[in-house]
């Protein structure tokens, strides 16, 4: 059978009870797709619930209602499809960079000399081939990140879930980055959910980009399809018609929504 979806929320609302008996209702109904291979990118003003969103797919928060299935079922307990990447690095400090990437393996059963080989390659994929006895804290932080990467994708999960993960980079870094993430993600096409708040990054990584209005009680407002054809070099691809034409009449909805967004991010009493 095929699937449609590789992850839908469908008229999902999240709220936070905030220990005083009030509860704070960061999302409202949100629908949203990914269809298997999909890229989409989940842009918004700060405090607007994309990382709500993101764990809501991840299985680590409860929708207070509507519902979440992931190639078409009902999603129970932790998303064990997906493999996540985050703002903040998750390595092992004490581990070197091939045991850091090997551990999802061992974890799983794998022997330690398959595992070791397999965190070899995907370390070579990365370009850190030559970084495999290093511990995190000798690595820069575009190195981590690429262990990090191969950390998760050595476990082969179907959905990639990734909120920020370049946003400790710098803004160079982070280019580079998106493009190896690219060049990763075109070789085995996974359903990515990607949040950022960076519009730029979204437009020129997914294949569409969601838009979530400010919160409390946020929606999504919007849902653009990218066209713009791959494989992609995001340096590139910035400096296309058809990115500029997109970027605008994305960010005129936006625009607004980030004034918004901080205006509430700074009266947090009076939002609820
Ligand atoms: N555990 C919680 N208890 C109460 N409120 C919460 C909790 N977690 C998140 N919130 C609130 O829910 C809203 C959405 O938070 P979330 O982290 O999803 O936003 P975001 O869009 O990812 O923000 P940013 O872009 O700044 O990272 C925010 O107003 C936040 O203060």
């Amino acid at each position: 059978m095929t699937t449609s979806t590789a992850v839908a929320l469908e008229d999902t609302t999240v709220a936070f009870r905030l220990g005083d008996e009030r509860v704070y209702t960061a999302v409202e109904k949100a629908r949203l797709t990914v269809a298997p291979g999909e890229f989409v990118a989940i842009v918004g003003p700060t405090g607007c619930g994309k990382s709500t969103l993101l764990n809501v797919a991840a299985g680590l928060l409860k929708p207070a209602a509507g519902s979440v299935t992931l190639f078409d079922r009902p999603l129970t307990g932790l998303n064990k499809d997906a493999g996540y990447l985050f703002q903040a690095d998750a390595l092992f400090p004490w581990k070197t960079a091939i045991d850091n990437v090997a551990i999802g393996l061992e974890i799983k059963g794998t022997p330690r000399t398959e595992a070791l080989a397999r965190a070899q390659k995907w370390l070579t994929s990365v370009g850190l081939g030559a970084f495999a006895g290093r511990y995190p804290h000798m690595l820069s932080g575009g190195q981590r990140k690429r262990v990090a990467l191969a950390q998760v994708l050595i476990r082969d999960p179907k959905i990639l879930l990734m909120d920020e993960p370049f946003g400790p980079l710098d803004a160079q870094t982070r280019q580079v980055m998106g493009n190896l993430l690219l060049d990763l993600w075109n070789a085995d096409r996974k359903a990515v959910l990607f949040v950022t708040h960076d519009l730029e990054e979204a437009i020129a990584l997914a294949d569409r980009v969601v838009i979530m209005s400010a919160g409390p009680s946020s929606r999504i407002i919007g849902d653009w399809r990218v066209t713009l054809p791959r494989p992609r070099d995001i340096f590139e691809v910035r400096l296309d018609k058809e990115f500029h034409a997109l970027h605008r009449e994305i960010w005129s909805v936006l625009k607004d929504e980030v004034m918004k967004g901080y205006a509430q991010s700074t009266h947090a009493a009076e939002a609820v």
